[in-house]
């Protein structure tokens, strides 16, 4: 059933209540040299609901990710799961308390069968219990157990067919299913994806949708970090807004899409173009053109939209470029093409 009693206790903005956090982070700091990469002063994120985490390149949002999950240490700050502290707790650990993440660039085991792949995840994040998990004489009578449960969520995935076949013989979009199959070995109660659908042919695109969607309605909560806008649009719950480290918009997807705060981050990207007469607004069209990873200005986008559809003199957007029709989508790249740092 539909929960659609409001996400918030009151009223909505950076650092806003909700009506029932799974997460709670607080003062959370991490700097790179003198750079505030993450600098977060109060989130928190709304259990069983589907909450976007969205903002320019740069805005720490992967950071963000990485201390929360345990993969990298902040400065500062503390964040509670489920009313348990877990500020240091390694990533196996938050993995197994049922906080689980996937990747960027995935981080699939390429020389590991699909079948193989999962059975790690069952005992933690890739990497963990390596061991333990091939060697059926030290893994014990889980083994079967865990078998079935895979033997489930390849299914699920469509990726049963491919069960013996070597991790890296599967397609950018396969790997995320497999990523995102293998994070719920562990049954996860959070799953939190980073870019879903980059790297993901417009064939798979819907499908992994529908996965994402399927997850909260199995009661998971879900938050994911995404440039394609059309997806943000089309199935977050709510959204949270990242510019230089920190949250500098939430709410519904509807009303943040149109949020100053949001399009002046984005636009933030290319602030060396000034916007002030309509030769700065020709140049930004240029570099938006000239900018893969931009929707800032397309249909699609919804950041800059404007009652009506029309678009501001100068911005046609990408669709208007492209003669695309369809939603935005920054999917149609096979290869993963971005490193994701420690
Ligand atoms: N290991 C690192 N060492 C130094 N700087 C880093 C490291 N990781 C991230 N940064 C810097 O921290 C800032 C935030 O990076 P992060 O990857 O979290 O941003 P992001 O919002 O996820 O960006 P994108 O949308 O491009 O993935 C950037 O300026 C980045 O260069």
């Amino acid at each position: 059933m539909t929960d659609s009693r409001d996400i918030t206790t009151g009223q909505t903005g950076p650092g806003c209540k909700k009506r029932d956090p799974i997460l709670v982070a607080e003062k959370v700091t991490r700097q790179f040299g003198g750079m505030n990469a993450v600098d977060v002063d109060y989130l928190e994120v709304p259990r069983n609901k589907i909450t976007a985490l969205i903002g320019p390149n740069g805005a720490g949002k992967t950071t963000l990710f990485n201390l929360l999950t345990g993969f990298d240490t902040p400065n500062s700050g503390q964040w509670r799961f489920d009313d348990r502290d877990i500020a240091g707790v390694p990533s196996y650990k938050v993995a197994r308390m049922g906080m689980v993440r996937t990747f960027q660039l995935t981080k699939v085991m390429g020389k590991l069968t699909v079948m193989e792949n999962m059975r790690l995840g069952a005992t933690a994040q890739p990497g963990e219990s390596l061991a333990r998990a091939l060697f059926k004489g030290l893994w014990g009578k889980r083994e079967k157990e865990i078998t079935e449960q895979a033997d489930v969520l390849l299914a699920k995935f469509k990726l049963d067919a491919k069960k013996d076949d070597y991790a890296a013989s599967l397609s950018g979009g396969q790997r995320k299913l497999l990523e995102m199959a293998r994070a719920l070995m562990v049954k996860p109660v959070l799953v939190m994806l980073d870019e879903p659908m980059a790297g993901v042919n417009p064939a798979l695109t819907q499908s992994l949708l529908d996965h994402i969607k399927n997850l909260k309605a199995e009661g998971m909560t879900v938050l994911f970090v995404e440039h394609d806008m059309h997806m943000v649009r089309h199935i977050a719950d709510w959204v949270v807004v990242m510019a230089e480290g920190k949250i500098v918009a939430e709410g519904p997807p509807e009303i943040v899409m149109k949020d100053k705060a949001v399009i002046d981050a984005y636009l933030g990207a290319h602030h060396d173009v000034d916007l002030g007469d309509s030769k700065g607004v020709e140049m930004l069209e240029v570099e938006l053109a000239q900018d893969e990873e931009s929707v800032v200005g397309t249909p699609d986008a919804g950041i800059l939209a404007h009652p009506g559809g029309s678009q501001p003199d100068g911005l046609h957007g990408e669709s208007s470029r492209t003669g695309q029709t369809g939603p935005a989508t920054t999917a149609d790249t096979a290869p993963d093409s971005k490193e994701t740092r420690p």
